[in-house]
């Protein structure tokens, strides 16, 4: 990788700035829309000007300034106004602040813009989220030499903006009662408003917004492998379609209205609460905490829970049931939960091993799960005086091993020190592997661990913190008959 680029230049300075090393999410905000990250916690702000080879605009309501702190804990940087190609910028200058980005850790992007509507229910003051583009222009940030360590040359365009945020921006969008639009938004450089031709032409085209900015950076955030939302801002109906001429002075009126429904989509509680820890993912937990709920109760919230978009389920299991001798009700709840689910719900279930006597416990419970089909096991809920520990997750290792499917392990409560959480890790890739972990058979119980993960980062394999009694943990190989 080319150590001279100034994207790494603009990310070094941006964390010195902010005494922060990563940032999860990034917004970019467009014509008219620089307030929408106005309640930032910790805010820093820096001017484009002290970043190298970042693009200035030039253009009335786009401030030019970085602006990065924190929502409800989430780690946000936000670009207040853009550089657009109409400026004179040279597309490639437009690389520099979305690899900026991916320098810091982002992995999810929200561009917003202010465009024009095309359809009659998309009028002035109307909120839509993009769901494609068409991009006439051409002449985009990644012609020239492919920075290969950044992205491939050619790269997918399927799922430009992912359906994913598209799917959380809709429900929070119907939670808070703000109605949203959805559109393929149409690109062209501008600086001039389209012609009443060339929105009919966009129209019978499939395109239902027009703008001047949003598809460059997509492009680049896409071929970073950034996840890409985009939400517009209808200021004025296109050309022709409007019975008054456009103005840049309409789109910066219409667009400051439409600001702080635009924030409050962006960054609405729920929304944050969701991209927490994972941008995508959701997962909720069910018989929490102590796996004694009603099943009536806790397999409504599951159906709800999975009707609102789910991707994960954490269910307790009924632990209690199982100590009380009723073993067989304790499965009977388990494999309900289970047929509940549709193909692509990942099922956790949480032993709470900390609760149960003995060793020998956790490896029955854990069989009776692996038998159920599930795809994880998980140690703990972290409400009780013991959560996870490597004697329980060697357990699991093992039975998963003698079961012979592959099935995933989460240990989870307590884990707040890196070393800690990295000896997990090693468990897990001695018993499978280095090279076949991943996220889907391996994670961690991460809210206590996040800041000492992110902090740690730089001194990997250096901390000499673990505690003693980890260090004899081992689990054998895949399919070794070592006795258990
Ligand atoms: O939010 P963006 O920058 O896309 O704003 C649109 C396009 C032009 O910059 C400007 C025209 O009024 O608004
Ligand atoms: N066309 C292009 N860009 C725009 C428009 C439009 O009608 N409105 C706001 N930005």
């Amino acid at each position: 990788m080319n150590k001279n680029k100034a994207y790494y230049e603009c990310a070094d300075i941006i964390r010195a700035r902010t005494g922060m090393k990563r940032f999860r999410t990034a917004a970019i905000l467009g014509s008219g829309l620089g307030s929408v990250l106005e309640g930032i916690d910790k805010k820093t702000v820096i001017s484009y000007a002290e970043l190298p080879d970042f693009p200035l605009p030039k253009v009335e309501g786009h401030a030019g300034n970085v602006i990065c702190g924190e929502i409800n804990g989430v780690s946000v940087v936000g670009f207040q106004g853009r550089a657009h190609l109409y400026e004179g910028h040279p597309p490639q200058s437009l690389l520099t602040p979305i690899r900026t980005l991916k320098m810091l850790g982002v992995e999810v992007l929200v561009q917003t813009n202010s465009a024009g509507g095309l359809r009659e229910n998309l009028k002035p003051g109307t909120l839509a989220v993009i769901t494609d583009h068409i991009n006439f222009f051409g002449n985009i940030p990644l012609t020239g030499e492919n920075d290969a360590a950044i992205g491939p040359r050619f790269f997918d365009m399927t799922h430009a903006y992912s359906p994913e945020l598209i799917k959380i921006m809709k429900r929070c969008a119907a939670e808070y009662c703000i109605p949203l639009k959805e559109g393929v938004y149409a690109y062209f450089m501008g600086p001039n408003f389209e012609t009443p031709a060339e929105i009919r032409a966009m129209k019978l085209l499939g395109a239902d917004l027009v703008g001047m900015s949003t598809v460059p950076e997509t492009l680049t955030a896409v071929h970073a492998g950034i996840q890409v939302a985009a939400l517009s801002c209808v200021t004025n109906y296109g050309a022709g379609i409007s019975k008054t001429p456009l103005s840049h002075e309409e789109t910066l009126a219409e667009s400051k209205i439409a600001g702080k429904k635009m924030s409050e989509l962006i960054f609405v509680k729920h929304a944050r609460g969701q991209l927490k820890g994972t941008p995508v993912k959701i997962a909720t937990v069910i018989n929490f905490p102590h796996g004694t709920g009603n099943p009536a109760e806790y397999m409504e919230t599951a159906k709800q829970a999975l009707e609102s978009g789910a991707d994960e389920l954490d269910f307790v299991f009924p632990y209690r049931d199982w100590l009380n001798g009723n073993r067989t009700v304790a499965v009977s709840k388990l494999q309900s939960m289970s047929a509940l689910r549709n193909g692509r719900t990942v099922l956790k279930i949480i032993l709470e091993t900390g609760e149960l006597p003995d060793l020998k416990t956790v490896r029955e419970i854990s069989d009776v799960c692996l038998q159920t089909g599930i795809d994880f096991l998980k140690t703990s809920t972290g409400k009780t005086p013991v959560s996870a520990s490597p004697e329980a997750t060697s357990v699991f290792l093992e039975a998963i091993r003698d079961f012979g499917h592959p099935c995933g392990i989460k240990p989870s409560g307590g884990i707040r020190d890196y070393a800690v959480a990295d000896r997990y890790l090693s468990m897990a890739e001695t018993a499978w592997g280095k090279d076949m972990i991943s996220a889907a058979n391996f994670r961690f119980g991460a809210s206590g661990l996040l800041d000492n993960l992110l902090g740690g980062l730089s001194s990997l394999h250096t901390e000499n913190t673990v505690q003693q009694d980890m260090k004899n943990i081992s689990v054998s190989p895949p399919f070794n008959n070592t006795p258990h």
